[in-house]
């Protein structure tokens, strides 16, 4: 992660799970490229060796960076036997050999679903150390029946519903959502004085496991100007202050809220032009905090699931289908993804239930 974020080495002793994501989309051939470069050591793909199999089979390589075999596992625990640079894939799903690579399809979105749902179960089992998830699409998901719009939601869910936040980070902002996957009408009602607070203090959980002692916690406004004294709207003296006030009588560093469109500005840390002011922004909104990350760089963008019993990291971009299939796809943000989970698993109070932290 950033270099703001102390870690230690992880112990090689559990493996990563990694998710196919959709099968149509850009996943496949990105676990293969992260393969290919030595990037995924460590890692077992939850999901279908023929499928990567076909996918590493029409991708090209060069002499320096060889085509990685593919090998099916019996069972989990056979992971360290595959050969070294070798896709350990621990077969979840079998895919039927039809689906069309760029479209929505529900058996994809099905399959996509039951890699998610293995990777949990093993992960709150402690079977494994982390999981990292390729990107799904949310159309196939909801083709398939599946009744949550991404893995923040199924995950929760599956983890017993514990509060859980979305992180956007790259090594020089990180943002926490106060509202994720719903529409915009609806995000304005659901920023309430408790969702803030249970955000900030998630954050603020998150960030001290990291190893910052006092994270510096920024909060956006939802209005222009954050409201500008009353006369764009009033949710931020009358919802957001009154929890940044609690969360300070906690003793968590959180101060705001601030106007939204220069706070990450004011937050972004790239010295010398750019000290950083802050170490977390949270934002009220999913465009509000995402749009800033990913502006930086798609390539650089890790999502983090804060809060859940088990480290869960992703790419910050979705299925691409417009590019799938064409190798073209960046693998820089699935690399990314899996180092953030080795570094955040070999910390062992990064996730779990924050309640009311006091420094
Ligand atoms: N982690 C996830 O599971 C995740 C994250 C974001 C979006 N999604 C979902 O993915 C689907 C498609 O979303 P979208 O089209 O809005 O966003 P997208 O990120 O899939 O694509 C946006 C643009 O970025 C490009 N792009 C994305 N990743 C790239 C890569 N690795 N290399 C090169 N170019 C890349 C695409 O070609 C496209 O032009 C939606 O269903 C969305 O909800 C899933
Ligand atoms: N909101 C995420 C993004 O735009 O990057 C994306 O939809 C993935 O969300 P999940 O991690 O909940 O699938």
């Amino acid at each position: 992660m950033s270099s703001s974020i102390s870690t230690t080495p992880p112990e090689a002793r559990l493996p990563l799970a990694l998710t196919l994501g959709d099968a149509c989309g850009i996943g496949p051939e990105l676990i293969v490229r992260a393969f290919a470069k030595g990037e995924a050591e460590g890692c077992v793909v939850y999901g279908d060796a023929a499928w990567l199999a076909h996918t590493a089979r029409a991708m090209s390589f060069t002499p320096d960076s060889s085509r990685p075999p593919v090998v099916a596992l019996d069972d989990l625990a056979q992971w360290q036997s595959a050969p070294r640079g070798a896709i350990p894939v621990l077969p979840i799903v079998r895919l039927p050999e039809d689906l069309a690579v760029g479209q929505v399809d529900a058996r994809a979105g099905a399959a996509a679903f039951a890699c998610i749902e293995a990777a949990a179960r093993d992960a709150l089992a402690g079977r494994v150390a982390a999981v990292v998830t390729a990107p799904i699409h949310k159309e196939a998901l909801h083709a398939a029946r599946v009744d949550f719009p991404g893995h923040t939601e199924i995950l929760q869910h599956l983890a017993g519903g514990v509060p859980v936040r979305m992180m956007l980070a790259n090594d020089q902002l990180k943002t926490v959502l106060v509202t994720v996957h719903m529409a915009l009408r609806k995000a304005i009602d659901a920023v309430t004085t408790d969702a803030v607070l249970q955000t900030l203090r998630i954050a603020h959980h998150a960030a001290r496991a990291w190893g910052l002692r006092r994270p510096r916690i920024a909060v956006a406004g939802l209005n222009p100007h954050a409201g500008e004294s009353g006369l764009f709207g009033d949710e931020e003296a009358r919802v957001i202050a009154p929890a940044i006030a609690q969360a300070r009588s906690e003793g968590i560093d959180a101060s705001g809220p601030y106007p939204p469109d220069t706070v990450f500005m004011r937050a972004r840390h790239a010295p010398p032009e750019h000290p950083g002011a802050f170490d977390i922004v949270v934002a009220m909104y999913h465009d509000q905090g995402l749009i800033p990350v990913k502006y930086l760089g798609v390539e650089q963008g890790v999502n983090v699931t804060l809060g859940l019993p088990f480290v869960r990291t992703s790419p910050d971009h979705g299925t691409a289908f417009d590019i799938a299939g064409r190798d073209v796809a960046d693998p820089a943000s699935l690399i990314a993804a899996i180092r953030m989970a080795r570094q955040l698993s070999a910390q062992p109070t990064v996730q779990g239930e924050p309640g009311a932290c006091r420094t």
